[in-house]
């Protein structure tokens, strides 16, 4: 489990976390327990996501087990530096959408002493990283693999496999759209296609 440095009142330090894996691996979760955390810490925390994902509701930050918290959809990664004055935490979902520039931001916030909260796909449904997230990986000071369960096998699931035809890199959608898969069955079904 993952646990918060302490807060330094004194000095206003930031870094970045990044919390990863497939799809339906917890990452929507467990941002959402961080950035609670911090609020019942009393920090100013604001929280974005991609306008593209509208999927369960165009303003909230919302898991597949219903949970969700407020936030500020935005087009691209420079529009969260312009609305980020006055915060201690700041929470990124979906960060696979946002475009390259986001990894840039991320820094420039943990910079100005801004704990920075990044979630978001490591891989798309091709098994190749995804956006922003390999650069934000290698920045992050912290970096949780989280993992789904194979819903063939039941082992740990490491990939997103894609059940309809589409060949696009961005297809908003869930569990109608996609499963979370393990290795083996992941190159089973993927290659079979
Ligand atoms: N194959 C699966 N493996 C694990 N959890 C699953 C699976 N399918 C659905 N879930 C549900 O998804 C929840 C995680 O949702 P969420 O945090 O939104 O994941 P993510 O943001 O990684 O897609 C789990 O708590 C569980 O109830
Ligand atoms: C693998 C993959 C996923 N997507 C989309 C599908 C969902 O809308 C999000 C991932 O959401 P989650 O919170 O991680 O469940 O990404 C996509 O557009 N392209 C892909 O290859
Ligand atoms: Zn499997």
């Amino acid at each position: 489990m993952f646990l918060e440095n302490k807060v330094d009142k004194s000095e206003k330090r930031g870094w970045i976390e990044v919390i990863t894996g497939s799809m339906f691996s917890g990452k929507t979760e467990e941002l959402l327990r961080r950035l609670r955390r911090a609020r019942i810490a009393r920090q100013r925390v604001e929280i974005f996501k991609p306008l593209v994902d509208n999927r369960y509701s165009e303003q909230e930050v919302v898991s597949h087990d219903a949970n969700s918290i407020p936030s500020t959809p935005v087009e691209s990664s420079g529009n969260i530096l312009l609305l980020c004055s006055n915060v201690d935490v700041v929470g990124i979902d979906e960060a696979q959408f946002f475009d390259k520039g986001l990894n840039d931001v991320c820094n420039q916030l943990a910079n100005q002493g801004i704990r920075v909260i990044v979630a978001g796909l490591d891989m798309d449904f091709k098994g190749k990283p995804f956006g922003p997230m390999p650069d934000l990986m290698a920045s992050a000071e912290y970096v949780t693999k989280v993992h789904a369960i194979c819903v063939y096998c039941g082992d740990l699931a490491h990939f997103s496999l894609r059940k309809t035809a589409s060949d696009r890199l961005v297809e908003v959608g869930a569990d109608e759209a996609y499963e979370a898969v393990c290795r083996h069955c992941y190159q089973k079904k993927f290659m079979k296609k």
